[in-house]
């Protein structure tokens, strides 16, 4: 696959591992930022990876301080479905359930070690398919489409 990486300040001390750790997975990384610990917005990096992911990405791990604030905001692209897991049933549950496409992690809440198995974890699932799991899904693009017909 190819995966997109995109990490804020305080996710970029995890940038080495992921991307290596990506790329050892045998996938495609597509390294969107940031260079350095210089300040920058996690509204701006998380737009990144879910342009990719809208775009030529299949998937995009983003990393944040906590995972929560580039979580929120790509979940606010359409058909961005991001999910912020700190343990690795809730990496795989989360593309094998509910289809995730954005891996969203808190550089200052795990380390190097667990931040690889969850990757990896990530990495490996696949949507299963299953009838209950797509009518759910349906059930959120269904939200989604709910706001943009009222133009909110
Ligand atoms: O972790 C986050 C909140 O979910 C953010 O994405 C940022 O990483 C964090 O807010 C940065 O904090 P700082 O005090 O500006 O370094």
């Amino acid at each position: 696959m190819r995966i997109a990486c995109a990490f804020d300040h305080a996710g970029f001390p995890l940038k080495a591992l992921v991307l290596e750790t990506v790329a050892a997975e045998g996938h495609e990384v597509i390294d969107l930022g940031t260079w350095s610990t210089d300040p920058v917005d996690y509204p701006d990096t998380a737009r990144l990876a879910a342009e990719a992911v809208r775009g030529e990405a299949d998937r995009a791990v983003l990393v944040c301080g906590s995972g929560a604030g580039v979580a929120v905001a790509a979940c606010k692209f359409p058909n961005i479905r991001a999910v912020v897991a700190h343990d690795t049933y809730t990496a795989h549950q989360s593309v094998e359930h509910d289809d995730c496409n954005i891996l969203c992690l808190g550089g200052r809440v795990i380390g190097p070690a667990l931040a690889g198995d969850i990757i990896r974890s990530y990495l490996a699932a696949e949507f299963t398919g299953e009838e209950r799991h797509k009518r759910r899904l349906a059930k959120i693009d269904g939200i989604e489409r709910e706001f943009l017909r009222d133009d909110i």
